[in-house]
């Protein structure tokens, strides 16, 4: 990434150490869910390089689907909203569900999303999400599998953004601030 390495400060996940917990994801969803088949819920668009990792990883019949979603709504308040811009292909009843995320800072968009599935008849739901910035923590989530917890800094690469930038990094890298500066 000889041009993009320019806008980076720090790299603080290497591809190596990626691919690395990736795989150890994958092993243990083919462990936990031995014998069943898997509906994978890749969340748009920052889901995209993980959930084509992960499912390479998991050694089990998966059904690959995708969402489009953004949250709003008053965190203050006890419902967090989600509003559906691109639903599910498949019928999710009866069927064991894991939603792929990048990351989850304050947890508002899949607090209220883990709901309306479970309501549409799916047998579990568990959550696959890479990145955890835990004390960024506003609404309580259950979330199965976590790649790493990262501290409360911006973060880009490995589908994370900036303005719908840097998702293509193979890292996980802090900004260099000139990029912050060069947006105002
Ligand atoms: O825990 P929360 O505070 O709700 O934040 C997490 C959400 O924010 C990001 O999505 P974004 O809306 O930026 O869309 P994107 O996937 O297209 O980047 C991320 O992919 C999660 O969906
Ligand atoms: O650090 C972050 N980077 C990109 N997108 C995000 N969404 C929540 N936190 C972040």
């Amino acid at each position: 990434m000889e041009n993009l390495k320019h806008d980076i400060k720090t790299v603080l996940i290497t591809r190596e150490q990626i691919a690395k917990r990736v795989r150890e994801m994958g092993q243990q969803i083919t462990k936990d869910y031995a014998g069943k088949e898997i509906v994978l819920v890749g969340i748009l668009k920052g889901a995209m390089p993980f959930l084509c990792d992960l499912m390479r990883e998991i050694d089990l019949p998966v059904i690959l689907d995708t969402m489009v979603v953004s949250s709003y709504g008053d965190a203050t308040t006890s419902s967090g909203l989600v509003k559906i811009k691109k639903d599910l292909d498949s019928d999710i009843r009866g069927r064991h569900v894991i939603v792929v995320e990048d990351i989850i800072d304050t947890g508002i968009t899949m607090a209220a999303l883990t709901p309306i599935l479970e309501k549409r008849g799916a047998a579990s739901v568990e959550l696959a999400i890479f990145l955890d910035k835990r004390e960024r923590r506003e609404k309580e989530v259950n979330v199965k599998y976590i790649g790493y917890e990262i501290p409360d800094k911006f973060i880009v690469g490995y589908g994370c953004d900036y303005a719908q930038k840097y998702r293509n990094l193979p890292e996980i890298c802090e900004l260099d601030n000139k990029v912050f500066a060069q947006a105002k």
